[in-house]
C-alpha cells in the first residue's frame, strides 16, 4: 500500500473526483479514474486509488508508481489551479512572465505616496459581505477569476520599491479580498521582516482563516497589527452582513484574543451602517477594551460605509456624509473616554514620502501589449514602460499590442481605454 502526500497539502475525497488542496487555498480536482489509467498505462497494472486521513492511497507497493503519481499530479496542477474558497480559475504570477507588479489595484503593490505600502498578494474571499466595496467572495457576481503572486516575484518588488522609499516603511498587507488566502502569507511576514527598510508589518483581514497555529506563526514571523473587520457583536445580524451563513462570530472574537495574546496587536474595525449597526458602537470599544486591543495604535477603526461603483451597494445601506460621521466618532470620544476614533495618518507612524515617479500622465497615449485578463467583464490588462495598465471596456486579447490612452493615474494606478 502506497500513502502519498505532497508538501504543504492534503488530499479530500469527493467521489468520483480526488482533490489537491494545496496551502489552505489552493484546490486541483483529478479524477481517480484518469489516475488509475495513466498507472495503468505506464506500469500495465491496475489499481484502485482512494483517499484516507489526507492521504492518497494505491494498492499497491511499487514505490515507482508512487513517484509517477507524485509527478502526474504535480504536472497537471498549473492548468487546474482553482481557488477553494471562491471556485474560480487561478492565474498563478510569477518572474518568468515578466509581469510588472505596479500599476494595477487587484494585485502587487501600492504607493499613495507616504512610508506605508500596500502588498497585495492575491485576490479572492472567503467572505461575502453584503456592502463589500469590490463585490468579493464566493457570491460574486463581477469577479471572474483569481490571482496569487509568486512570492519571490513580490518580494523582489517590493525590494525595488522599498530602495526608492528609503527606510521605516509600513508594509500593510491588504487584498481585493482576503489576505489570508495568500498561500505564502507566513513567508511573506517572515520576508517583509526581513527586509531592512520595513518597520511596522499590519495585515487588513476578516479573521475567519486564523487559528490557533496560524496566529502563532504569524507572530513569529514578525507581524505587528491585525485591523480586524468586525461588523456585529451579534452572532446573526455578523452572518447577515458577512453574508455568510456559517459565518462564526465567536471563532473570530477568540482569535481577537488571540492575537493580542500573542503580542500582535490588534485594532478593531467595523463598517458602520446607520440604522444597522451603529447602535454597537459602545459594545465594540467596550470589546475591544475587555481584549486589550490598541497597545502601540488606537484600538478601533470605525469605518464609514462608502457606495462603490463595482461593489455591492445593498438597498438598507445608506450613505451618510463624513462630516457627520466624524461628528458620531467625536460624540462617542465624549461619551465613552476611548480616543483615538476620529483617526489621522499620524496615528499610525504615517507621514508623507514622495511617490515613485508615474509612469504616464493621464490623457497620455501609449503603446502597450495586452497581457492578461481582467478581474471582470471587458477588462483586460496591459503592461508598458514596465506598468500594469487596467484597460476598460475592451474586447482586446491576450498578444495583442494596442494604443491605449490612459484616463486614470491616481496613486499610480493606471486605467486606461484602447483607441
Ligand atoms: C475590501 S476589505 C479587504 C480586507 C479583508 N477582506 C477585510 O474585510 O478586512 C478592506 C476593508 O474595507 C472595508 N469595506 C468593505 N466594503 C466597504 C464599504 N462599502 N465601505 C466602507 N468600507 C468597506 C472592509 O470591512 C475592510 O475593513
Ligand atoms: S469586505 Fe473583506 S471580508 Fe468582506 S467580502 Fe469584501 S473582501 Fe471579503
Amino acid at each position: 500500500m502506497i500513502k502519498l502526500k505532497l508538501p504543504h497539502s492534503y488530499f479530500e475525497d469527493h467521489g468520483d473526483t480526488i482533490r489537491l488542496v494545496w496551502r489552505r487555498t489552493l484546490i486541483a480536482d483529478y479524477e481517480k479514474k484518469e489516475i488509475e489509467r495513466a498507472i495503468k498505462r505506464k506500469f500495465r497494472m491496475a489499481v484502485d486509488v482512494s483517499v484516507q486521513d489526507g492521504f492518497l492511497v494505491i494498492n499497491t507497493d511499487n514505490e515507482e508508481v508512487e513517484r509517477f503519481v507524485a509527478f502526474f499530479i504535480q504536472n497537471y496542477l498549473g492548468e487546474r489551479l482553482r481557488n477553494r474558497y471562491t471556485g474560480r480559475k487561478i492565474l498563478y504570477i510569477h518572474e518568468g512572465m515578466g509581469i510588472p507588479l505596479l500599476g494595477y489595484n487587484a494585485f502587487g503593490l501600492i504607493d499613495r505616496g507616504t512610508n506605508l505600502i500596500q502588498v497585495r498578494g492575491s485576490t479572492g474571499c472567503n467572505l461575502s459581505c453584503i456592502f463589500c466595496s469590490v463585490d468579493e467572495g464566493p457570491y460574486s457576481r463581477t469577479r471572474k477569476l483569481d490571482f496569487v503572486i509568486d512570492i519571490d516575484y513580490l518580494m523582489k518588488w517590493f525590494d525595488w520599491v522599498a530602495q526608492q522609499k528609503g527606510k521605516g516603511l509600513e508594509a500593510h498587507l491588504d487584498a481585493q479580498g482576503e489576505p489570508l488566502l495568500y498561500p505564502y502569507i507566513v513567508e511573506l511576514v517572515q520576508a517583509l521582516r526581513d527586509h531592512p527598510h520595513v518597520s511596522v508589518i499590519s495585515m487588513q483581514s476578516n479573521g475567519v482563516l486564523l487559528d490557533d497555529k496560524l496566529v502563532e506563526e504569524l507572530a513569529e514571523a514578525g507581524l505587528d497589527r491585525v485591523n480586524l473587520s468586525i461588523h456585529s457583536l451579534d452572532p446573526e445580524k455578523a452572518k447577515m452582513l458577512m453574508g455568510m451563513k456559517n459565518y462564526d462570530l465567536n471563532h473570530v472574537l477568540e482569535m481577537a484574543e488571540a492575537l493580542v495574546n500573542a503580542g500582535i496587536d490588534v485594532l478593531i474595525a467595523p463598517v458602520i451602517i446607520f440604522g444597522v449597526n451603529d447602535n454597537e458602537a459602545e459594545a465594540f470599544i467596550e470589546f475591544a477594551r475587555k481584549i486589550g486591543a490598541g497597545r502601540r495604535w488606537p484600538a478601533l477603526g470605525f469605518q464609514n460605509y462608502i457606495p462603490y461603483k463595482f461593489g455591492r451597494n445593498p438597498v438598507i445601506a445608506k450613505p451618510v456624509p463624513f462630516k457627520e460621521f466624524y461628528e458620531w466618532l467625536r460624540k462617542l470620544e465624549e461619551k465613552t473616554g476611548m480616543k483615538p476614533l476620529i483617526l489621522k495618518p499620524h496615528h499610525f507612524g504615517m507621514h508623507p514620502r514622495p511617490f515613485i515617479p508615474l509612469a504616464f500622465k493621464r490623457g497620455e497615449v501609449v503603446r502597450a501589449e495586452v497581457v492578461l485578463p481582467g478581474r471582470i467583464e471587458g477588462e483586460m490588462i496591459a503592461k508598458a514602460r514596465n506598468r500594469l495598465i487596467q484597460v476598460i471596456n475592451t474586447d482586446a486579447k491576450i498578444g495583442d499590442k494596442i494604443k491605449v490612452k490612459i484616463v486614470r493615474t491616481r496613486h499610480g494606478i493606471y486605467v486606461g481605454t484602447k483607441i
